[in-house]
């Protein structure tokens, strides 16, 4: 079992599997990043696999594999089956904008992928390319049917900007409600790559939106295996808030992350890392084993996205984290 300095049980693993990616959302990666990681330092797919088997073997139960876009990156299925058919009841998930999902729903599927999260901030199309600096709310749509069609359990991240999507908040909820997805607004989280003048919504603000036409919304006991608060509608309805800035959003953190790089992160807000590639590239698994357990050690015991007092802005990119 996998326990940090805090006594938290850490048993959830996010990979990225690449920090590139065919969106620009202002709130992640607005600009183009002024170079890219050389292929060659990527670990390779096998090499990833090898880490997330000392991860599973030393007590992971949840693998997420995220990017950048994930589906950027050539032959996910391949990598996707390696973990699936390792232990089959490790929960594992992907996170993707979507926008690749016509074409790769059946495959991933067909890989033993049973669940995906999706992000989508609006249903119109105009602000879904101002946020994405593309066109690509139609395809989004697409793939999202597909990945229904081929039966996998689907999960919608929409992020609320003031000013952008706000107005989008219930018609978001409506299509979710609807089509059998479970959605989770995330508070937007203040990052020096995000374009400075983002400004999200909080989740009392989220909250208020939605008790506009649903009253009686009731706060749903906290499953401490997810980072989502859900709430329940008068029809039994659940929807999520990630909310990073509430000061004990981070008590129940059960994560770490794993770069495409190779970098262990031990927080999402931190930019602290230790690098397990050359003990992973030369078969050195105690030695991989030492530096997760470091890591663990000494992962930070809450983010400064909820203190008034620090700087709230984080200098680590979601892309190259995962999210
Ligand atoms: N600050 C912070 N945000 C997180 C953490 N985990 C997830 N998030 C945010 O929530 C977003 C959505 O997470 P997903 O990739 O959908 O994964 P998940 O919420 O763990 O998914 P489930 O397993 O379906 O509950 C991430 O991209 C982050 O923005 C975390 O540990 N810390
Ligand atoms: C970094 S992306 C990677 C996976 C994929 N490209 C996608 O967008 O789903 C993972 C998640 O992080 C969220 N995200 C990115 N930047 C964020 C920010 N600054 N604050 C909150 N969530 C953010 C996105 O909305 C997305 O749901
Ligand atoms: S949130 Fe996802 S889709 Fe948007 S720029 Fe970041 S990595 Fe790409
Ligand atoms: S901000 Fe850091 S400590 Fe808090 S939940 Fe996220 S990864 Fe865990």
């Amino acid at each position: 079992m996998l326990i940090d300095g805090f006594g938290r049980k850490v048993d959830y693993l996010r990979v990225s599997v690449t920090e590139r990616c065919n969106f620009r959302c202002q709130y992640c990666m607005p600009e183009k990043p002024f170079s890219w990681v050389p292929r060659e330092n990527l670990l390779s797919y096998e090499d990833l696999f090898k880490f997330i088997k000392v991860g599973i073997d030393e007590g992971i139960k949840k693998v997420r594999v995220t990017g950048g876009e994930p589906l950027l990156r050539d032959d996910l299925d391949y990598f996707i089956k390696l973990v699936n058919d390792y232990k089959n009841d490790i929960d594992l998930a992907l996170t993707t904008n979507g926008f690749l999902l016509p074409q790769m729903a059946q495959k991933l599927r067909d890989a033993g992928l049973k669940r995906i999260n999706i992000s989508l901030d609006t249903l119109d199309t105009s602000r879904a390319k101002q946020i994405a600096q593309k066109d690509v709310l139609s395809t989004v749509l697409e793939g999202i049917k597909k990945a229904k069609e081929v039966g996998l359990k689907i999960k919608i991240n929409c992020v609320p900007l003031k000013g952008i999507n706000d107005i989008d908040v219930l018609e978001v909820l409506e299509f979710c409600k609807k089509e059998g997805f479970v959605v989770r607004y995330i508070e937007f989280m203040e990052n020096s790559f995000a374009k400075s003048s983002s400004k999200g919504l909080n989740s009392d603000e989220i909250l208020e939106i939605i008790s506009k036409k649903y009253k009686n919304i009731v706060k749903v006991p906290r499953d401490s295996s997810s980072p989502a608060q859900y709430y329940k509608l008068e029809d039994g309805y659940e929807f999520g808030i990630i909310e990073p800035h509430k000061d004990d959003f981070c008590a129940s953190c059960n994560r770490i992350r794993l770069t495409a790089e190779g970098f262990l992160i031990p927080c999402l807000y931190f930019e602290d890392a230790m690098s397990i590639k050359d003990a992973i590239r030369a078969n050195d698994i105690d030695k991989a084993t030492e530096i997760l357990r470091l890591v663990l050690k000494n992962k930070p015991e809450k983010n400064k996205w909820s203190n008034e007092k620090d700087n709230k802005v984080s200098q680590r990119a979601f892309y190259q984290t995962g999210g």
